[in-house]
């Protein structure tokens, strides 16, 4: 048998992966029919709004829809059909960390793959090539198999891939029209085989061949946990790291300069920060220590764990010199967050280290003044309200206050915290803000991004993560 002619695609999933990653195929693939479907109608309309507000925010991704909706792309809620006429079907939904029962805290909670498989062998009545897309356990496609083989009706065969996505969020179109690779697992038997060509030759429209890597399933799966955990381990060992730079006044700009510019270990991905933040990496890596675990490998598992733990400690580290810096206490006092978002060029907060440092302020009774560029209020609002749980909203909102540009955040403020590495804080009038704070006025940089020595001439006290200087 050679593998078919891919002429309709359904999505199911359409948030941060599903949307941009279809949306994509679609510009590049115009004799391919992509249906993009949610089960969540507000989302949906989002993605249909005439003025293009959609759900998510990416650089480029607006120009994509533009291009390719209602000419071979198109989103809805009625998923049945899109399953029903699909010659290949996505699954992209959402594997967050269960939140209980077995696994609680570690585990991936694959109740909505679970949900979409099911619902795929319902309503099939011919053969599907159903794809992974989601991030997965390692032997989360034999499960789908037995589910979609055991509730299978008509004869439809199904075939079984996994495709993970590598996209980071703020240069998803660019990762998506450009990517390192793309990966595709398959059974080696084949059918396994001639599924994976087809969906090969789909990414073949404008991915370069010898970029599109075939391995087996299980390998597939397991490199996408490997790759996240060991992007993660690079940033908590930079950040464990930067501890050490400040008790000893070694800078660390200068060793991730130094360090990555040895050939086998590269300049990418060391840059010292608060914590890492969004919605993977923590939740991936303690997908694999889970795993781990349950393969009976504790010390494994330990090695891993203590990624997610650096990460924590930097969080809760940043936040203890903020406090000691500020004469240790920032009770009754105001202090300016820079940044809300897990990372520039995003609305997504999930997981953001800017949650835990409020937080943190708040249980010292501070008042914070939160501006971001892209953070929609109702979601800070519900963020911190999730950060608090025993805190009422109203409580909240009498110590909080969100704001619509830097200086309005800064007024009054004895200390500023810069969050978030959104490029306008690079342009930010620093004289400006220093005459309207309270003085002594405090700088805590957790991104490395401004210029230090200009700012202590203007008259701050300055505290960048990672380096010796003192405050004078
Ligand atoms: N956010 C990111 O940058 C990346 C995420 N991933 C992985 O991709 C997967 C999806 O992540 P996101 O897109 O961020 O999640 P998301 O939460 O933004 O989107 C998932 C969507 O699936 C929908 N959904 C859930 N069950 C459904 C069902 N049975 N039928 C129809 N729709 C259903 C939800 O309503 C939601 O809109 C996760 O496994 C994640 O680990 C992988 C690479 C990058
Ligand atoms: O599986 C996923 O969800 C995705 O997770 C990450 O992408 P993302 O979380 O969107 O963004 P990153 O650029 O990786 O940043 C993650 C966090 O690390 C922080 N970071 C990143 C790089 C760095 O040097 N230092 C640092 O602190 C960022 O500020 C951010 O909070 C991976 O980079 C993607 O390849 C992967 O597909």
């Amino acid at each position: 048998m050679a593998p078919i002619d891919v002429k309709k695609i359904c999505c199911i999933g359409a948030g941060y992966v599903g949307g941009p990653t279809c949306a994509v195929i679609a510009l590049k693939c115009p004799h391919i029919t992509v249906t993009i479907v949610d089960l969540n109608q507000s989302r949906i309309d989002a993605w249909n709004s005439d003025d293009f507000s959609l759900p998510i925010y990416e650089p480029g991704l607006v120009d994509v829809v533009k291009q390719a909706r209602g000419r071979n792309l198109f989103f809805s809620t009625d998923v049945d059909k899109a399953i029903l006429e699909a010659d290949l079907i996505f699954v992209s939904v959402n594997t967050p960390t269960k939140k209980s029962g077995v696994g609680a805290g570690f585990a991936a909670d694959l109740n909505y793959v679970e949900l979409a498989t099911r619902r795929i062998a319902a309503v099939a009545t011919s053969n599907k090539i159903v794809v992974e897309k989601s991030t997965v356990p390692c032997r989360t496609a034999e499960s789908m198999r037995t589910i979609l083989e055991s509730n299978s009706h008509g004869g439809a065969r199904f075939d079984i891939l996994s495709n993970p996505e590598f996209l980071a969020e703020g240069t998803a179109i660019k990762d998506l029209l450009s990517p390192d690779r793309v990966l595709i697992g398959s059974l080696q038997t084949g059918e396994g085989l001639d599924a994976c060509q087809a969906l090969a030759n789909v990414y073949a429209n404008w991915v370069p061949k010898e970029r599109i890597l075939t391995v087996g399933l299980w390998s597939s799966e397991l490199s996408k946990l490997a790759a996240n955990a060991m992007l993660a381990q690079r940033i908590s060992s930079i950040n464990a790291l930067s501890a050490i730079c400040e008790a000893t006044g070694a800078n660390i700009d200068e060793v991730s300069h130094a360090v990555g510019f040895d050939s086998r270990i590269g300049p990418k991905f060391l840059r010292a920060s608060v914590g890492f933040g969004g919605s993977c990496f923590q939740k991936d890596i303690l997908n694999l220590v889970y795993l781990s675990e349950s393969l009976h490998l504790p010390e494994v598992a330990a090695y891993w764990r203590q990624v997610v733990d650096m990460n924590e400690y930097q969080k809760s580290r940043f936040s203890k010199t903020v406090v000691d810096t500020l004469f240790k206490t920032i009770t009754g006092k105001h202090i300016a967050v820079l940044g809300f978002a897990f990372k520039a060029d995003t609305g997504d907060t999930r997981e953001s280290a800017a949650i835990t440092l409020i937080r943190d302020f708040l249980s010292e009774r501070a008042y914070v003044t939160i501006y971001d560029p892209k953070v929609e209020e109702s979601q800070i609002w519900q963020d911190l309200s999730e950060a608090c749980p025993n805190t009422p909203l109203e409580t909240i909102k009498k110590y909080v206050t969100i704001v619509h540009n830097v200086i309005e955040a800064c007024k009054d403020k004895e200390a500023v915290v810069i969050a978030t590495e959104w490029k306008e804080f690079l342009e930010i009038d620093w004289q400006t803000v220093y005459d309207h704070m309270t003085k002594p006025a405090f700088v805590f940089d957790g991104r490395l991004l401004i210029d230090a020595d200009k700012l202590r001439k203007i008259g701050f006290k300055v505290k960048v993560i990672g380096r010796g200087d003192s405050t004078q």
